[in-house]
């Protein structure tokens, strides 16, 4: 092939591939400028969409680059008409149907303009509860203003409201939370809504138009400083109406509005903040009430509060001054508050519902409102509960069972904690029948604001639960330890029933055994402090008694109510949290110290007969404010005591006045004797100390001490008990009395006794002389008991030691024969010696075990050790008061009130 061919051929080869590379290249570039349009108009769409298609079109920029550039005209063309498709959609449809919507949902106040309903107080709405609240209008991008739509979001039952302001938009904000608000306490029965506002920015508070509502108590607005109180408040309601529904099974307030009767009004808490996360503690009540909050009818309008909480909120979110968005419509529609209505209506519609609540709750609440339509009809199987006073006209409750098994109530003096116990008192003997509820009352204040509880001389009633009421014990605080004892018995026997029943608790105690006396118990303590009040045995005792009692008394249906003055000062109860801690009721009167958490200053601010009542052991949320009705004046608690005797039968209360000497005529153990009676024993039931005289040595008995009327009550009452339990065949007595001074008594029983039959030999002061010989003589008498009452023995000592010659006994050798063998043949010595020296040198050596029993007057306890078998005798002699040891069955001494004698030595 020639050199210009194969040149040629070269070249078209090369020709042909740039042909074809060329063509590849022109068909690259082609595609590169179809997928740069593309994208092109997807970030023109993407832009348009974002920006919104009123905005775009108002764009200059966006309009030039549409008159110049085809491809994005054909993407605008096409989403305005795809807008237009779906706008005409609305427009057909969508806006009737939003509009039909919000009229069904969102009824009346609920949802209309104020001028349809503003003013009077709403009725109540019965089964229906709006869904739907309306707070202004919607305006979808494009349409024209009268195609605003009403926007209205779920509240009651569902959720809450959050607002986030923009610069300028407070107005706004005030206007749309106001309206709502407004429609809130409008669409009720005044009283069913319930408004708390907080503002952190301002001391009198938003919404001045509502503040009227302040006064009936359906608005609160709280301090800005005190969020705490507020949340804890909120949170206190959550817990109770939960705690309600779970007990009853009823379904908590928000849902109880279905069931056509409310149990709780609702609650809404209004609060604005200034956009800044709360402190840690208050972020998660908020949060844990907003999670919480609705099913317990509690909802939250939280203006510039962020929260967290997962959960039904609605947000409206302030754009500019008067523009926003809703997280119900989504950014392309421009929200607009309700213009509000104006603050001179609103206020006179407050001012209406105010005034109706007043109304309709009628007078203020006072003791007739705590008593129950039907009088002690209820169980206490399970618990007992009473209200104890009134918060807003609503009842405020108390209650003892497993959750609150014991309760400390503290205020200084005069605040109203007796007053405070009647309430509590005359509410529960008001609802429980003496079968359900038995109460023991103490006082250890000085006065008797308990005996009005039993018979008195102008009023025969008694309170039917009442079991025991002491009065004056402040002195006798064995009369505490032994009502502790008591309850410690009665908790034993329980659980030795419960175990038979193989059951743990009370109720179920009560419905295995349903035939059972097994009332709850309720013990009152006023001012228990005092039963610590010394460094001594009974401080020691009552103590651990009362931690016992405090620890098991629960599952046993045995509750303690233990008031005082200062709570702080009980300082036998450092180092023993248990009673504490058990008592988880807590009652704070004003200016209470100590009786509620630390941080719970609630006390402090409380108004006069006001109290906290707290379930939860004095922590914050538990609070719950009452006033407590004045129970203590005529015509109170005393006329419910009478209505309450005559309709309910019941054994008569045992009084314990520690001011006055009991009877020995009327004492339950002198009427029927079993030995001989010395005095009243500082006991829960009636009782007196008793000497038995067995026919075996040892059974004599000393009284020891110069107490002269107290010596003469204790032989009187042995004498005559004596007298009472033998018959006139069966025994004689011998009365010796050296002291002049005394005859006239000594006379006295004799002559009682004569009266009774019995056979009495009198030794007077002229008789001393003979009284040796008398001595031999009684010892030799046999067969007939003798009861030998030697008065003031140490008197006749000059006498009992005289001998007639030096090989002769003396006295007081015979008189030491007596006591050892005396008993064993029936003959039986009660001596009064007025001195502890006296009496030991009248038994001598060894003679201390012929005197089984001693009744100690004004003697201290270190000089009695001796006498009690070695142990520490804990006594400090005060008047009218003894102690009484019996070798054979005592293991400590008990504590003896010498009777009054006088109407038992009456010779009729
Ligand atoms: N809620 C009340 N309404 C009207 N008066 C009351 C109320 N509570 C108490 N009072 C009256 O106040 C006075 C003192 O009350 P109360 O005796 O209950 O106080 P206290 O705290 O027990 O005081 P103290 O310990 O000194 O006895 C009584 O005269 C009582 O009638």
């Amino acid at each position: 092939m020639a050199k210009g061919e194969r040149k040629r051929r070269a070249e078209d080869a090369l020709t042909g591939l740039r042909e074809l590379l060329a063509r590849a290249l022109g068909a690259a570039e082609g595609a590169r400028e179809r997928a740069q349009t593309r994208r092109a108009q997807l970030e023109f769409e993407k832009e348009v969409r974002s920006l919104g298609l009123a905005r775009a079109e108002a764009d200059p920029g966006v309009r030039e680059r549409l008159d110049t550039d085809p491809a994005l005209r054909e993407v605008w063309d096409a989403i305005t008409a795809d807008r237009d498709a779906r706008y005409a959609r609305w427009q057909a449809e969508g806006l009737v149907e939003v509009h039909r919507l919000v009229a069904a949902e969102a009824p009346g106040a609920a949802g209309e303009p104020w001028q349809t309903w503003l003013g009077p107080a709403g009725t109540d709405p019965g089964a229906t509860t709006p869904r739907l609240w309306r707070i202004g209008t919607g305006l979808v991008e494009h349409s024209a203003p009268g195609d605003a739509f009403p926007l209205a979001v779920p509240l009651l039952g569902t959720g809450h409201l959050r607002v986030a302001t923009a610069p300028g938009s407070r107005p706004a904000v005030d206007a749309l939370v106001e309206s709502l608000v407004v429609r809130l306490v409008s669409a009720f029965a005044p009283g069913l809504v319930r408004l708390h506002l907080w503002d952190v920015g301002h001391l009198t508070g938003p919404l001045p138009a509502l503040h009227p509502l302040t006064s009936a108590g359906l608005m609160v607005v709280h301090d800005p400083t005190r969020l705490d109180d507020l949340l804890a408040q909120l949170a206190g309601h959550i817990r109770r109406v939960h705690a309600h529904s779970l007990r009853t099974g009823q379904p908590v307030a928000a849902a109880s509005a279905a069931a056509g009767r409310r149990l709780e009004p609702w609650r809404v808490a209004v609060l604005f903040g200034n956009g800044d996360r709360l402190p840690d503690e208050q972020y998660r009540e908020l949060n844990r009430i907003a999670r919480t909050g609705p099913e317990a009818g509690v909802h939250l309008v939280l203006v510039d509060m962020p929260v967290t909480a997962e959960g039904p909120i609605e947000t409206v979110t302030f754009t500019g001054p008067d523009t926003a968005t809703c997280s119900m419509t989504g950014p392309g529609v421009v929200v607009r508050a309700d213009p509000p209505a104006p603050p001179a209506q609103v206020n006179l519609a407050a001012t209406t519902i105010a005034a109706d609540v007043l109304v309709r709750r009628g007078r203020p609440r006072e003791f007739a409102d705590l008593v129950p339509d039907t009088l002690a009809a209820e169980s206490s199987v399970h618990e007992l509960r009473t209200p104890v006073g009134f918060h807003e006209g609503e009842p405020v409750e108390v209650v003892l069972g497993d959750a609150t098994p014991h309760a400390l109530v503290a205020g200084p003096s005069g605040s109203g904690k007796t007053n405070f116990l009647y309430a509590m008192l005359a509410g529960l003997a008001a609802r429980y029948s003496p079968a359900e509820l038995e109460l023991y009352l103490l006082d250890f204040k000085e006065g008797v604001s308990f005996a009005g509880l039993t018979p008195g001389r102008k009023d025969p009633s008694w309170l039917p639960q009442a079991r025991l009421v002491g009065v004056n014990v402040n002195t006798d605080r064995e009369f505490g330890l032994a009502l502790l004892r008591f309850l410690a018995q009665e908790m034993a026997a329980r659980a030795a029933a419960a175990k038979r029943h193989e059951v743990t608790k009370l109720a179920e105690l009560r419905e295995a055994d349903p035939q059972g006396h097994w009332p709850r118990i309720v013990a009152v303590i006023d001012e228990f402090q005092a039963l610590f009040s010394g460094r001594d045995q009974i401080t020691q005792q009552a103590a651990a008694l009362l931690e016992d009692v405090a620890r098991r008394g629960r599952s046993q249906g045995i509750h303690l109510v233990l008031a005082s003055q200062d709570i702080a000062g009980i300082e036998a109860f450092w180092g023993k949290p248990a009673v504490y801690d058990q008592c988880t009721l807590r009652i704070a009167m004003p200016k209470a110290k100590r009786v509620l958490a630390q941080e719970n200053g609630a006390a402090i601010a409380l108004p006069r007969w006001h109290a906290v009542v707290n379930h939860e052991s004095g922590v914050a949320h538990g609070n719950e404010v009452a006033h407590v009705p004045d129970a203590s004046s005529r015509g109170t608690f005393d006329e419910l005591q009478r209505t309450l005797w005559s309709l309910l039968p019941s054994a008569q209360p045992r009084l314990f006045d520690g001011a006055h000497q009991p009877e020995l005529a009327t004492a339950a153990d002198y009427l029927r004797p079993r030995g001989a009676v010395l005095g009243q024993i500082i006991e829960v039931e009636d009782r007196s100390g008793t000497f038995r005289l067995e026919p075996v040595p040892g059974r004599n008995l000393a009284v020891i001490g110069t107490a002269q009327a107290d010596a003469l009550s204790v032989l009187e009452s042995a004498a005559l008990s004596l007298g009472a339990l033998h018959s006139p065949q069966d025994c004689l007595f011998h009365l010796w009395n050296p002291v002049p001074a005394l005859t006239e008594r000594v006379d006295g029983l004799a002559a009682r006794l004569r009266h009774q039959g019995h056979e009495v030999h009198v030794r007077s002061a002229d008789d001393m002389p003979k009284l040796a010989a008398d001595i031999e003589q009684v010892s030799a008498e046999s067969a007939q008991r003798r009861f030998i009452f030697f008065y003031a023995a140490d008197g006749a000592a000059h006498y009992l030691e005289a001998k007639e010659s030096p090989l002769d006994k003396s006295g007081l050798d015979k008189l030491r024969l007596l006591l050892k063998n005396g008993p064993s043949t029936n003959a039986h010595t009660f001596g009064w010696w007025r001195g502890m020296g006296r009496f030991k040198e009248t038994l001598g050596f060894g003679g201390m075990d012929d005197i089984g029993g001693w009744v100690a007057l004004d003697v201290q306890g270190t000089e009695l050790n001796t006498l009690a078998a070695g142990q520490v005798v804990d006594w400090s002699p005060r008047p009218h008061r003894a102690v009484f040891f019996d070798r054979t069955t005592h293991s400590r001494p008990d504590v003896l009130i010498p009777f009054d004698t006088t109407t038992a030595l009456e010779v009729p």
